[in-house]
């Protein structure tokens, strides 16, 4: 686990251009921004080159598209992997809703992703297991974790992260489990976006985008986790003030006394 590499982001603040959803954009703009990257948001394809050229990874968020978002979701992709711009997926609700796994199964033929993030419901759609996803979230199902994020990730070449209680990273041959994280993430709507875009910005300063998606995840949850242990009584409102707060203040020594994953 490359702990160091928050500290590299922070003195980097690489650029992260966002396509996300009008639902959680500015958690995800301001999530970003507290961490110590550089956040843009674009809804216009004609700045799309120039958006990609100036950025330093791309995270593109499916989470609430139209047909001329699709088109913008697709020309970013594209040019993403043309201008070798490290590009993450949020499947937002791919397994709920038909007509999204269809959109986003057509765009990962289009473009290649380094990484998809995704809960349970999410990554098991991509990976055509068996999944009861409930709307946003993970739903229920019976599968093992790891090897539905092990099969999405052969699937469609690249690192995936299947996130929730337990966070399961794996690159199809590599997997690592991050065990840190807090239940009030669910009270959030927009604590997968954000941590989405956070994976985008560790891309950015690593070339191993599976040591990149791990220590993103590590990071996100161990915050999670130390503001709960430091303010008690945290509820949905509170949780939210906090979570920005820790994502701009916490050490990487901090992180260190409450990591916990294999
Ligand atoms: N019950 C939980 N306990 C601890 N951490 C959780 C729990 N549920 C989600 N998380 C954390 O919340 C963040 C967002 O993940 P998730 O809820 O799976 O995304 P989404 O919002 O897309 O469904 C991750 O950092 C994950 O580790
Ligand atoms: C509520 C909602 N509807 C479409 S996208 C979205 C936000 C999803 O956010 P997250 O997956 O981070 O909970
Ligand atoms: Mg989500």
């Amino acid at each position: 686990m490359k702990l160091a590499l928050l500290n590299e982001l922070r003195q980097q603040n690489p650029i992260v251009f966002n396509i996300s959803n009008f639902v959680t954009v500015q958690d995800v703009a301001n999530g970003l921004n507290a961490l110590g990257a550089s956040p843009i948001m674009s809804e216009e394809v004609a700045e799309a080159d120039e958006m990609v050229g100036l950025a330093s990874a791309v995270c593109l968020n499916l989470g609430a598209f139209t047909q001329r978002q699709v088109e913008q979701i697709e020309t970013v992709g594209k040019l993403a992997n043309e201008q070798h711009r490290p590009l993450v997926i949020d499947p937002v609700a791919v397994g709920a809703v038909a007509y999204r796994k269809q959109v986003a199964t057509k765009l990962l033929q289009e473009f290649h992703p380094d990484v998809i993030r995704g809960n349970a419901g999410e990554i098991a759609a991509l990976a055509d297991v068996s999944w009861q996803a409930k709307g946003i979230d993970a739903g229920e199902g019976d599968g093992d974790l790891v090897a539905i994020a092990q099969a999405c990730a052969q699937k469609l070449a690249c690192t995936v992260i299947l996130s929730g209680p337990t966070d399961v990273i794996t690159d199809g041959t590599r997997t690592v489990k991050v065990m840190n994280g807090t239940p009030l993430f669910q009270v959030h709507v927009g604590s997968g976006d954000m941590l989405s875009s956070i994976v985008a910005a560790f891309c950015a300063v690593e070339d191993d985008y599976f040591e990149a998606a791990q220590t993103a995840c590590l990071v996100f949850a161990a915050i999670g986790e130390l503001i709960t242990k430091k303010t008690p009584n945290l509820a949905a409102g509170s949780f939210t003030v906090q979570l920005l707060d820790g994502l701009q203040l916490t050490t990487v020594d901090e992180i260190k006394t409450v990591a916990a994953y294999q």
